[in-house]
């Protein structure tokens, strides 16, 4: 089992690294429609948003050197790594805006408010840039804010709903940002972190036309029984932009890179490859059982693959939590695959969250074999047990099925890759 074990992480971590952000942004620069935007001279000024702004902008700059006319940078408490020549760099709250997501957010205003029609933003953005980046309406106060984002959290509302809430509270979301800055031209580079890569969710869409509606937002409102004030409700009443002339957008990186990457590798490791889904999103305890089904369904008939292969999924499963015990969604879909793979031999399942981290642990997922279950028996822990307990962190760290690769940087939902032999 170690050499397929083997594969499965060459094949994980290989994808990670196609997604990182540098790679990501040097990839999107050197592509010929940001060149061709920037050739005739002009300003190009940076603005780079979310918890992977400084690696963007680093990258970003190391690319561009002297191109670049300086910018500002906002990313979440802990993510920067030190100055960036000729950046401003702030940190700021997340997933609550604070005091310096709102003067981060004004500096970089400031730096694009004059700009002309030849001149070029360079906007960077990755996943927590609702919170990172924010001017509120007029009118809205960042307590507002503050409370409005608390109880989305806390209601179970989805981060498309969450945004279509966000946006309408802000003076640069949803397509504001955008406005703002013309007549120049916008050139968005998108980590996408939202499934679909619906690009009006990403960050809450600040150079995006907004594709959800008054309507939407009033629903949203109504569904979770939101507490606003008035004066919210009115702001919830303004439409966004539905169209913006002076925008680019590039997805640089997704959970579809993710996916792809690791059907190469898994392709140039000799296994025929399928890719299920870039959009896996239901329980993550039921996700480990199908693909389960489906590897016996493999050994059973060669179908719908015949070994060797690998079957690829993305995206981002749910659990609902019930018991007290410690895991996370890609730790919890392994424990579940270990069970319904058991004593299958050949067959591995790897389930692992891009960012690095697992829920709360300091797993980034699970890596699990037909070995797995008995492994677990024999040192007296049910494995069905540990699933009600939604304690898998338990169960896999004392089998050695524990992926722990650190904080990645990147942040483009989950993979799971089942192998078979
Ligand atoms: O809106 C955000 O900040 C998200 O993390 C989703 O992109």
């Amino acid at each position: 089992m170690k050499r397929i074990r083997d594969d499965a992480m060459k094949i994980g971590l290989k994808a990670i690294e196609t997604v990182l952000p540098e790679n990501a942004v040097r990839a999107a620069l050197r592509g010929g429609e940001f060149s061709g935007r920037t050739n005739g001279g002009g300003k190009v000024v940076l603005v780079a948003i979310g918890k992977a702004a400084w690696r963007m902008a680093k990258a970003a700059s190391e690319t561009l050197g002297d191109r670049l006319s300086g910018g500002t940078v906002v990313t979440k408490y802990g993510h920067s790594m030190g100055q960036i020549e000729g950046l401003e760099i702030f940190e700021a709250g997340h997933p609550f805006p604070d005091g310096n997501t709102l003067s981060g957010t004004a500096r970089a205003l400031e730096k694009v408010k004059h700009l002309s029609e030849g001149d070029t933003v360079l906007f960077l953005v990755s996943g927590g840039g609702s919170a990172l980046f924010e001017k509120p309406r007029d009118g809205v106060t960042l307590e507002d804010l503050v409370s409005v984002t608390d109880q989305l959290l806390a209601c179970g509302a989805d981060i498309v709903e969450i945004n279509t809430i966000r946006k309408r509270l802000s003076s640069v979301k949803g397509g504001r940002f955008a406005r703002f800055v013309e007549p120049a031209r916008l050139f968005a580079v998108v980590l996408s972190d939202v499934l679909g890569d619906r690009l009006d969710s990403i960050a809450s869409g600040p150079a995006h036309p907004d594709g959800s509606t008054v309507r939407d937002a009033l629903r949203i409102v109504e569904k979770y029984g939101l507490s606003l004030r008035p004066g919210l409700l009115e702001a919830l009443g303004e439409e966004t932009p539905k169209e913006l002339g002076n925008v680019s957008t590039v997805i640089a990186g997704s959970v579809s890179a993710l996916c792809a990457a690791a059907e190469k590798t898994a392709s140039e490791l000799g296994y025929r490859t399928l890719l299920l889904t870039t959009t896996l999103n239901c329980e993550a305890r039921e996700a480990g059982s199908f693909l389960a089904s489906i590897a016996r369904q493999i050994r059973a008939s060669g179908t719908p693959l015949q070994p060797p292969c690998a079957v690829v999924l993305g995206g981002e499963t749910v659990v609902h939590l019930k018991g007290k015990g410690k895991g996370g969604r890609n730790q919890e879909l392994a424990l579940a695959a270990a069970l319904g793979i058991r004593e299958l031999q050949d067959t591995v399942l790897l389930s692992l969250g891009s960012d690095g981290t697992d829920g709360p642990t300091d797993a980034a997922g699970g890596l699990v074999d037909g070995h797995t279950a008995g492994v677990l028996a024999g040192l007296g822990m049910d494995p069905e047990s540990l699933l009600a307990e939604n304690d898998s962190y338990r169960g896999l760290d004392a089998c050695g099925c524990l992926v722990r690769t650190g904080p990645t940087g990147t942040n483009v939902n989950d993979l799971a890759v089942l192998l078979c032999r």
